[in-house]
């Protein structure tokens, strides 16, 4: 069964899945418990459950649709009929199909069917968020992907087709079932707590719980997208899961599967360049016209019916006041109502992060097997003149950085109203500088002056970037983040005339350069622990700003590096790597500043708090809330001079003081 999480063996082989939230819940009980073991059948078995049931409704939904009693009468779909005739059949097909679904549900699941597993919203959530389930329930198609890009990366196109393709059978499938799961009841649950003050009639309550239903299955994609431990989708997941596999058909010579996977790329976008060119290609190859040869079903079959749900979803948004937020950029400008595309034109322009991708590179360098997907290694150590120093490029989506953005914009509008309006930079006095810590974000987030959303994101991309860096520069031995800084240099206006100086001066992370000899100290004042350094770029709209690396002489530039969102230079923070900023000299240029440590004493404590501040609710175990609650603004660590190390002392009981590292 391609779309059951591989190593889910039944508890009790044969007997009828439990509820999954019940289970769920045990193997909580039992991992606050301590018990490691039954935790892990019992999460697995609510996994197992959660897949049977989102099974036997895309099973029963295909069969019930099929059965000639409960499928629509054809006059419906066809041949006008006498007027109020439809309502009748309509109705009358939705009994039976209701009728259907539950006796074939009663079959497979026991006698309840659908009903007695059903999950409750809230715990419905906190399952979808956990790592361990999005890991179960996406691995499949990925470890397929996976191997297939890895092969590719190896020249190994013929057996990298089998895999690429079983990727895309299983995420579609996978999407399937995601798409049957809206019509289940937990889906609606929220909707009902909604209206329970008005009582829509016949019509409209049937056209609203379609609606819904239709909301849900478009974010399908979104959900198949996500892997696990992102905030957000892979963009365009299907489409480039069809480019991967006409380029692997094309290089192992099968033309004509090469031309119905690049013409099913044109079915979403039909002005694809490089499909395009491909297509001329592909058909000079194979010589005579081959008029059988169009796209793949699969996919015709999968955009024919998301258009046709597009297009009752831009209906009703026009027609009856209800809300869509089409997950994909495929869809033609003439599906959207003439009234709402201004609208959401003008919020595409608003979008302040860059717009064309990274080119994606083939694999070829024994490391990148550890690189996430998406993520791909522009430049190495030899491209950028040095020894480890690395560029990096994927690692944020652009709505990622949007967020990063936005929440770098909040933090420095919090502060500029407590009175740190204009602070100068340390670097030099044509630039204004704001710094960001984890810490500060959660803290910010927890007293609702930022978004928790952005504060959260802040956590997880530090993490992602220390997995990669671990993985590209140590993977023999663990890296712990030491300090993490979301930072933002803007130019000041009216003082960029002959600028001489630089945003931020040639120095090395981790000891004192000494130019004229070409030295460099690894003592105090230095942050002497900290062993790769990394610079996670969120935006490019801005004038000046590359970053550059420079012989230890600190004068001559060996290589440069242009920031953009999504952007990750990694490099050694010694000697070998002296680096500087050219001047910002319009604009305002964030990055994510991230100091890794081989030494654990050194790692970043306030991660961890802001990790425990940013906890949901629910989650929490019997906090002092009021201790929390009331300390916080009172201890709020206002800004520092970024350009000092300093000694704060942590008065909360229980914390033995620390240093806390600053620029
Ligand atoms: O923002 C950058 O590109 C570099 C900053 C830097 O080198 C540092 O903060 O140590
Ligand atoms: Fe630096």
């Amino acid at each position: 069964e391609p779309s059951e999480p591989p190593g889910l063996a039944p508890l009790s082989p044969g007997a009828l899945p439990q509820a999954p939230d019940l289970l769920y819940a045990d193997g909580l009980r039992a991992y606050a418990a301590g018990a490691w073991a039954r935790a892990v059948a019992l999460l697995r078995e609510a996994l197992r459950s959660q897949a049977a049931l989102g099974r036997t409704r895309r099973d029963c939904g295909a069969s019930c649709a099929a059965e000639p009693g409960a499928a629509l009468p054809a006059q419906l779909l066809g041949a006008p009929e006498p007027p109020g005739s439809w309502e009748t059949l309509l109705l009358r097909a939705t009994l039976r199909r209701a009728d259907c679904l539950t006796r074939c549900a009663a079959r497979k699941l026991g006698p309840g069917g659908a009903a007695r597993l059903r999950v409750g919203s809230a715990l419905r959530n906190a399952f979808r968020r956990r790592e361990p389930y999005n890991y179960l329930q996406r691995a499949y198609y990925q470890a397929a992907y996976d191997t297939g890009l890895e092969l590719l990366g190896r020249q190994e196109a013929g057996l990298a087709l089998p895999r690429l393709e079983e990727a895309l059978q299983a995420s579609l499938a996978q999407m399937e079932s995601c798409r049957a799961g809206c019509e289940g009841p937990e889906e609606q649950q929220g909707a009902e707590e909604e209206e329970a003050g008005s009582s829509p009639g016949l019509y409209e309550a049937i056209a609203g719980h379609w609606i819904r239903v239709l909301q849900c299955r478009q974010r399908c994609v979104a959900d198949t997208a996500t892997r696990p431990g992102r905030s957000f989708p892979v963009p365009d997941f299907l489409p480039s899961q069809l480019r991967r596999l006409y380029e692997a058909h094309a290089q192992v010579g099968n033309l004509s599967q090469a031309v119905e996977n690049v013409l099913s790329v044109l079915l979403f976008y039909p002005e694809d360049e490089a499909a395009k060119s491909a297509l001329t290609q592909y058909q000079a190859e194979l010589g005579e016209p081959r008029p059988g040869l169009g796209p793949r079903e699969d996919i015709q079959r999968f955009i024919l019916r998301s258009l046709g749900e597009k297009r009752q979803l831009y209906y009703a948004m026009e027609h009856l006041g209800t809300s869509f937020e089409d997950p994909d950029s495929w869809t033609p400008v003439s599906f959207i109502p003439e009234a709402l595309r201004e609208k959401l034109r003008e919020d595409q322009e608003t979008r302040p992060w860059d717009h064309e991708p990274p080119q994606l590179k083939s694999l070829t360098y024994w490391k990148d097997v550890l690189l996430l997907e998406g993520v791909t290694l522009t430049h190495d150590a030899t491209q950028l003149n040095g020894s480890e120093r690395a560029v990096l490029d994927g690692l944020l989506t652009p709505a990622e950085c949007g967020v990063l953005l936005q929440l770098a914009k909040d933090a420095a509008g919090a502060g500029a109203r407590s009175g740190y309006r204009g602070r100068r930079s340390p670097h030099t006095p044509h630039e204004h500088f704001e710094g960001l810590t984890v810490l500060k974000a959660a803290q910010l987030a927890r007293a609702g002056t930022v978004g928790s959303q952005g504060a959260k994101l802040l956590l997880e991309v530090s993490e992602r970037v220390r997995t990669l860096t671990q993985a590209y520069f140590s993977p023999e031995r663990p890296l712990h983040l030491s300090f993490t800084h979301l930072v933002c240099r803007s130019a000041i206006e009216g003082e960029q005339e002959q600028r001489m100086d630089l945003s931020h001066p040639v120095h090395a992370d981790n000891c004192i350069l000494e130019p004229d000899t070409g030295e460099c100290w690894r003592e105090p004042p230095a942050y002497t622990y900290r062993d790769y350094s990394g610079l996670l770029y969120l935006n490019d709209d801005f004038q000046g700003g590359d970053l550059f690396f420079t012989q230890p002489n600190a004068l001559t530039v060996t290589a440069q590096v242009r920031p953009r969102c999504g952007r990750l230079v990694a490099f050694s923070s010694g000697g070998e790597n002296p680096h500087g900023v050219w001047a910002v000299t319009r604009g305002r240029r964030c990055a994510l500043a991230l100091w890794h440590t081989w030494a654990p004493e050194h790692k970043e404590q306030e991660w961890t708090e802001a990790k425990e501040l940013l906890k949901e609710p629910e989650e929490e175990e019997e906090e002092d809330e009021e201790e929390e609650g009331g300390e916080m603004p009172s201890r709020d660590p206002s800004p520092e001079p970024p350009s000092r190390k300093f000694q704060r002392v942590q008065d909360k009981a229980g914390k033995p003081p620390r240093v806390r590292e600053e620029l």
